[in-house]
């Protein structure tokens, strides 16, 4: 046994991923403990999030460390191990429903001020705020990120391939986004040549100068970024798209990321509700301003609003709304049966998983009468809704992609320290009043940046430093080498930012030996399409991208190929040293829980907890000169090819395999394939008679597993499920849990 203890911090989230730890972790924490490594959990759900901020209102049983913050800390030390699984980034919505529950279980939370008009309430927002959208992923990735299908995922994808809709050449879905006053058309970049710090400001058009950012550090090398959306432009975009869509036909969908850019993306959404309904709101609208709806919450906001007025003025107004639709086309439907349609709610259509979505399914939504149908996909910010519009061209011309056939596609990400857009929150504004917006130099008074902006109009400046570029360049070559693929940089030379980029690329890719390499720059749409003709050729090809495409594409690419990007693996190299091991790159799934407490069945599929534990194992094993850990790694990886080989993954419908059994398989192979090596003795003999008994045992367990299916179940909660509760429905093999518990023992 190594002489210090070796620690994998696994962190505790939300939804489908959070009910899957109570029965993996203790079977991880099983394996890893002869090897002399503790496995130690962070809570980091928006529940212990509200809670952390809110520790001066709460008993001393009630508090909650800021956990997330001590993880921020820890990605600075060089031993750092971290495994995150996908959490919720919350919309307004979600964290209302996460405080009345909270309160509803006796916590002496504020209610969330949605219309702050008192000092005080603008404090409790403040720190709400705090918990509001993306809040963990960017304190957590101070590294670039490399995500790809392993090889065993891949191969078990051709031999099982998911079903993909045929794609018709007639297809009418296409992708609408501005052709002008959006983020890309206005923007100016700049690489600062000595560190600065400046401010941002508005010179109004009275001539008032009005604060937005006191202060930004920028750093020698960095690139900073100006860019703004004119809200005239979106709205006439918004009213010219919907009319197109009524005029042809076709069904209208809005595809943002309003959980993420949780700053601009609710407000560019909850334009287009205002537009949908405009006839409802011009009724209306004051007594929607005095009941306090906020549109950027969706539909959802004016339902919730409206639910205490008299009956007989609550009807008129859902009179109103529905009279809408016929002047406006089809709404694609999140949940046609329940009539929640596309403007609903901010965090229900999150782009990245919601185009891929529609790809895969010949390029159709779904409609109000339950059907898939043909969509035109609005995505306003014209700069990466290109790359969708290739995809639907290829698919159009070449028809859907064949899982069996298609090459692969990792991605290499520039994400540290807040990169581009995904760390512009702080530094985007909705402006007052027309004016220049400026980024001014606070010692010499110069202004490095300046746009002519409007009232309404959504300002940002982005960052990325110079050491996140290069550590990015470097990871591209170190993939492009080590998988043998091309790489190519998407970057386009007329964006300016992206000009910028390309200038570091060049120049750092010098500091590599980059002979034999294949690594190319290429616009968006150019790399793309060089990709797909590659791909479908059975060709595999890195994407080096920077931090928005990172996203999409790792969801785009994934859903083709695999059904899921549960199944990637996405390691983040921490610059400091230390790693974190992302599960999948999807999010938390919400249905999934829903099943779980109607069905006792939880669809969700390990697969991605499974590849970060055996690359954090192996990771943890060489940089502590762990020897047993290395052997944890191997035969973690041998078991999850096992499970795949054999198909042990969960099943969607109740009844059959779920989570809990994949788990049970996971187990039984790991400690089969621990007990058959001989590298090392002492992890043989103890994982020996673990492996007898679930062998022994696997029929009596799957039984166990599979006869609670199919009943209601109570899990305590929604945000903050009860755990005892929790434990009872995700461990109800007793055969199971007794063989973990005599290993433990042992
Ligand atoms: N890294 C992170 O922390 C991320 C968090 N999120 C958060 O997740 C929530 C939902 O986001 P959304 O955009 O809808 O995306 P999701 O990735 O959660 O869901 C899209 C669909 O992908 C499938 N899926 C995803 N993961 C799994 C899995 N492990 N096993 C089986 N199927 C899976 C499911 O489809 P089906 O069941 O039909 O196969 C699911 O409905 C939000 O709260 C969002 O903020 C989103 C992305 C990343
Ligand atoms: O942090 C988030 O909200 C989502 C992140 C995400 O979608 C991703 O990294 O793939
Ligand atoms: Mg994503």
């Amino acid at each position: 046994m190594p002489a210090t203890p070796s620690k994998i911090i696994y962190t505790l989230t939300d939804e489908a991923p959070l009910l899957a730890t109570a029965s993996l972790l203790p079977v991880i924490q099983t394996f890893a403990a002869p090897a002399g490594i503790d496995v130690v959990t962070s809570d980091v759900s928006v529940a212990a999030r509200i809670l952390a901020e809110f520790s001066d209102r709460l008993t001393p049983e009630q508090q909650v460390p800021d956990n997330l913050a001590e993880l921020g800390r820890l990605t600075q030390f060089p031993d750092t191990n971290i495994i995150k699984l996908p959490n919720i980034s919350a919309s307004v919505p979600q964290l209302v429903a996460a405080i009345r529950e909270l309160q509803s279980k006796g916590y002496n939370l504020p209610d969330f001020p949605e219309d702050p008009k008192t000092d005080e309430d603008k404090a409790v927002l403040t720190r709400y705020s705090k918990a509001l959208g993306s809040a963990v992923n960017p304190v957590l990735r101070e590294g670039n990120s490399d995500r790809r299908a392993p090889a065993a995922v891949k191969r078990n994808a051709r031999k099982n391939p998911h079903s993909m809709s045929k794609w018709s050449p007639a297809s009418r879905t296409h992708v609408s986004h501005m052709h002008g006053g959006d983020f890309y058309a206005g923007e100016k970049s700049m690489t600062l040549t000595a560190a600065r710090d400046v401010k941002m400001d508005l010179v109004t058009k009275s001539g008032q100068t009005l604060l937005l950012k006191k202060k930004v550090a920028l750093l020698e090398g960095e690139i900073i970024d100006s860019m703004f959306m004119s809200k005239k432009a979106l709205c006439k975009f918004y009213e010219d798209e919907m009319e197109d869509a009524r005029e042809t036909g076709v069904m209208f969908s809005l595809h943002v990321k309003a959980t993420m850019m949780k700053v601009s993306h609710p407000i560019v959404f909850g334009h287009a509700v205002r537009i949908f309904y405009k006839d409802a709101f011009a009724k209306h609208g004051k007594l929607f301003d005095e009941l306090g709806v906020n549109v950027n919450n969706g539909l959802s906001s004016i339902y919730d609003k409206i639910a205490d007025l008299p009956t007989s003025q609550r009807d008129q107004i859902v009179k109103d709304l529905h009279a809408c639709h016929e002047h406006r086309p089809e709404l694609a439907m999140v949940d046609s049966a329940k009539g929640i349609s596309n403007l609903h709610a901010p965090n229900d259509v999150i782009v990245d998983a919601s185009m891929p979505a529609m790809i895969r399914l010949g390029g159709k939504m779904w409609g109000a009468d339950g059907r898939p149908k043909d969509t035109k996909a609005v995505m306003p910010e014209s700069t990466f809704a290109r790359i969708y519009q290739e995809m639907i061209n290829f698919c159009k011309t070449n028809g859907n992609f064949d899982p069996v056939t298609m090459g692969t596609v990792p991605n290499v990400g520039l994400m540290a320290q807040k990169a581009e857009e995904y760390g512009s929150h702080d530094k985007t504004f909705e402006i007052p009043e027309d004016g220049v917006a400026r980024i001014v130099d606070l010692a010499t008074g110069e202004v490095l940046l300046e746009q002519n902006v409007e009232t309404g109009d959504i300002w940002r400046m982005c960052q990325v430093k110079d050491a996140p570029i290069r550590d990015w360049v470097k990871l591209a070559v170190n993939r492009a080498r080590l998988s043998g693929m091309p790489a190519v940089f998407w970057l386009d030379e007329y964006r300016p930012h992206e000009a910028e980029l390309i200038k570091k690329v060049k120049t750092y890719l010098k500091d590599h030996d980059t002979k034999g390499l294949d690594i190319q720059i290429m616009s968006q749409v150019r790399a793309m399409r060089y990709t797909l003709e590659r791909v479908i050729r059975g060709k595999d090809t890195i994407s080096v991208t920077g931090n928005i495409l990172r996203d999409y594409l790792t969801d785009l690419f994934p859903i083709m190929e695999l059904g899921t990007s549960a199944k990637m693996l996405s390691i983040v190299p921490l610059m400091a040293g230390g790693a974190m091991f992302e599960t999948g790159a999807g999010g938390s799934a919400p249905k999934h829980v829903k099943q779980l407490v109607e069905e006792n069945h939880l669809r969700w599929d390990s697969l991605g907890e499974f590849l970060a534990l055996a690359v954090s194992l192996e990771d943890l094993g060489i940089k502590s000169d762990n020897k047993k850990a290395k052997i944890l790694a191997q035969t973690l990886d041998a078991a999850t090819g096992s499970l795949l080989d054999n198909n042990k993954g969960p099943s969607t419908r109740a009844g059959e395999l779920d989570n809990r059994g994949s788990h049970f398989y996971l187990a039984m192979y790991w400690a089969q394939a621990l007990a058959e090596q001989t590298e090392d003795k002492e992890l043989q003999a103890h994982f020996a008679p673990l492996a007898k008994a679930l062998t022994e045992n696997e029929a009596k367990i799957v039984e166990e597993l599979r006869v609670v299916q199919g009943q209601p179940v109570d899990i305590g909660g929604y945000y903050k499920p009860d755990f005892a509760k929790t434990e009872a429905v995700m461990r109800p093999s007793a055969t199971f849990n007794a063989a973990l518990k005599a290993a433990a023992a042992a």
